[in-house]
């Protein structure tokens, strides 16, 4: 057992943790970091990396089964086990930039136990006990598996089990059509299960429904069966066959997972010793990140807001800032953009047209452009698209983009937002051609095409300085 001394201590080595360690120990602070279970947290072992590695695989196996464009489609010849190997082979690829070696290379001290509080200035771990100038929870968020009755006496998958599987599904149903239930939904059925999603809401809700009824209609034309405004009721059966009971029938599938939002990880730390208050969301901060204890701070999932590797990254960044040298921070939303990673996909920044709508009313004015109309999107065949911006008094406040490669295309976007640039901005850019970048472009053209071609005073201006001109 030890007594540590510390400026900083950081409960949680995942996404934000890590950021935060790495920062703070380059710029001279004394960093303890406690990790209960593996370095990378969730994005790099449960979330994120194996998430996409997967769709990568099944990618692969839909550009074979799709032929076209003279190569003729075949049934791709999937080996799941592989596929998962190759997921396996991404982790292990990111592993050491996250490794316990690699931070104590940088100076931070790594103790790989459980964080618990024992009052508002000491932690445990490990038989450690750190007191420190300033904590920082970063310690994440766990699957919500919901109190459906029979689910308890079944085997059922979370994110957290889903990649060590080996053999393919027969037929997954999926319990949730958030991001992880449709972007898990697409992988398996494109590496060749059948698929069932059920789900009690509008599947991709937070999303703007016109877009994602693009990648909704795709997902079904891919055979994949999205049941909505379907609570599951009741789930019962055993490995092999488990049967889930909904408002509008029952399906029997051989895989059930569970992707029904996620809750906060504080369970394991002993918050009210230290005298942090909490709600469901999480620990309670306010902008600043601060907690009800001013001496611990709370970032990404574990902060209760936006659940993603780059706000928890961001988070970081902004409580670097007062820990480290005193200064201000304050943490934003407006500019932080979000990516479902389906295919098309679904990006979105800022309000949605109705949350743009219901707070500036008739200030708002909302660009579209198609991708069917970007010669690119036409050479490759992807023309399922669209690109809304949601403008008011000549700023973007919102963008929503459906669409291939939708995530890199919203990248743009969220400078111009961070930035407070105008759609001027955004339509003084040349984009090369032929690119899918063009949307972005012809949707500040899209904007600005009525204010110049539907404007009489601009007609009757050019045919007074023609007459005029020699
Ligand atoms: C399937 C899936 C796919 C996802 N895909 C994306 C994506 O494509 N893009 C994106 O931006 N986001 C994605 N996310 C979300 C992303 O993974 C999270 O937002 C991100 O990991 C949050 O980072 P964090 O630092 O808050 O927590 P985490 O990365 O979860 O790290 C928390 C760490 O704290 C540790 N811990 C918890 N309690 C304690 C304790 N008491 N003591 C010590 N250690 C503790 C945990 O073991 C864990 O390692 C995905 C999530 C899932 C589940
Ligand atoms: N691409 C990405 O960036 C990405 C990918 C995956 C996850 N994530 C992050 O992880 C978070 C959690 O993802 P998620 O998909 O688990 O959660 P979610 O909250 O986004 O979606 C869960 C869905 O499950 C439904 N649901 C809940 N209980 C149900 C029941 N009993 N029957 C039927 N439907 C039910 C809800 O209505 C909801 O639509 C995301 O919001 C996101 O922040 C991000």
């Amino acid at each position: 057992m030890a007594r540590i001394k510390t400026d900083l201590c950081i409960i949680g080595a995942g996404s934000g943790g890590l950021s935060l360690a790495a920062g703070a120990v380059q710029m001279g602070a004394r960093v303890v970091l406690v990790e209960g279970h593996k370095m990378g947290g969730d994005c790099l072992n449960y979330g994120c990396v194996p998430s996409k590695a997967l769709l990568a695989a099944a990618q692969q196996a839909q550009t074979v089964r799709k032929g076209g464009f003279g190569v003729a489609p075949a049934e791709p010849r999937v080996d799941y086990a592989a596929a998962m190997a190759h997921v396996h082979a991404a982790i292990a690829t990111i592993e050491p930039h996250d490794s316990v070696e690699r931070f104590e290379g940088l100076g931070v001290r790594v103790i790989q136990a459980w964080g618990r509080f024992l009052n508002d200035r000491e932690l445990e771990a490990g038989g450690d006990i750190i007191r420190a100038r300033r904590f920082v929870i970063a310690t994440g968020s766990r699957p919500v598996v919901p109190p459906i009755p029979g689910l308890d006496a079944v085997p059922y998958l979370t994110n957290e089990t889903l990649f060590d599987l080996r053999d393919r599904p027969g037929h997954l149903i999926v319990i949730g059509g958030g991001p992880i239930g449709m972007e898990m939904a697409q992988a398996h059925r494109r590496l060749g299960a059948q698929v069932t999603v059920i789900e009690g809401d509008r599947a991709l809700n937070r999303d703007d429904p016109e877009l994602a009824a693009i990648v909704l209609d795709r997902l079904r034309a891919e055979g994949i069966r999205i049941v909505e405004g379907a609570q599951a009721d009741r789930v019962s059966g055993a490995d092999g066959a488990i049967t889930v009971e909904t408002g509008q029938g029952t399906v029997t599938g051989t895989h059930l997972l569970v992707a029904a939002g996620r809750r906060p990880a504080l369970d394991r730390l002993n918050l009210d010793a230290a005298g942090v208050e909490t709600t469901r969301a999480g620990v309670k901060v306010g902008p600043d990140l601060r907690s009800t204890n001013r001496r611990i701070y709370a970032i990404g999932d574990a902060a209760g807001g936006m659940q993603f590797t780059h706000v928890a990254g961001y988070h970081a960044g902004v409580v670097i800032r007062p820990i480290l040298l005193g200064l201000p921070g304050k943490a934003k939303t407006a500019h932080i953009p979000r990516v479902t990673y389906t295919d098309p996909e679904l990006a979105q920044i800022g309000p949605t047209e109705a949350e743009a709508r219901a707070e500036h009313g008739d200030k708002l004015t909302v660009a579209r452009f198609d991708f069917a109309g970007n010669d690119r999107a036409i050479a490759a065949g992807r023309t399922e698209g669209r690109i809304k911006v949601m403008v008011v008094r000549g700023r973007p406040v919102g963008v929503s983009i459906a669409g291939p490669e939708a995530g890199e295309l919203i990248g743009p976007w969220a400078l111009v937002l961070a930035n407070n640039l105008k759609m001027t901005a955004v339509a003084n850019m040349v984009a090369p051609y032929p690119t899918l970048g063009e949307v972005n472009k012809r949707a500040a053209g899209a904007y600005f095409s009525p204010k110049l071609f539907e404007n009489p005073w601009v007609k009757r201006a050019v045919r007074l300085i023609q007459r005029l001109v020699p």
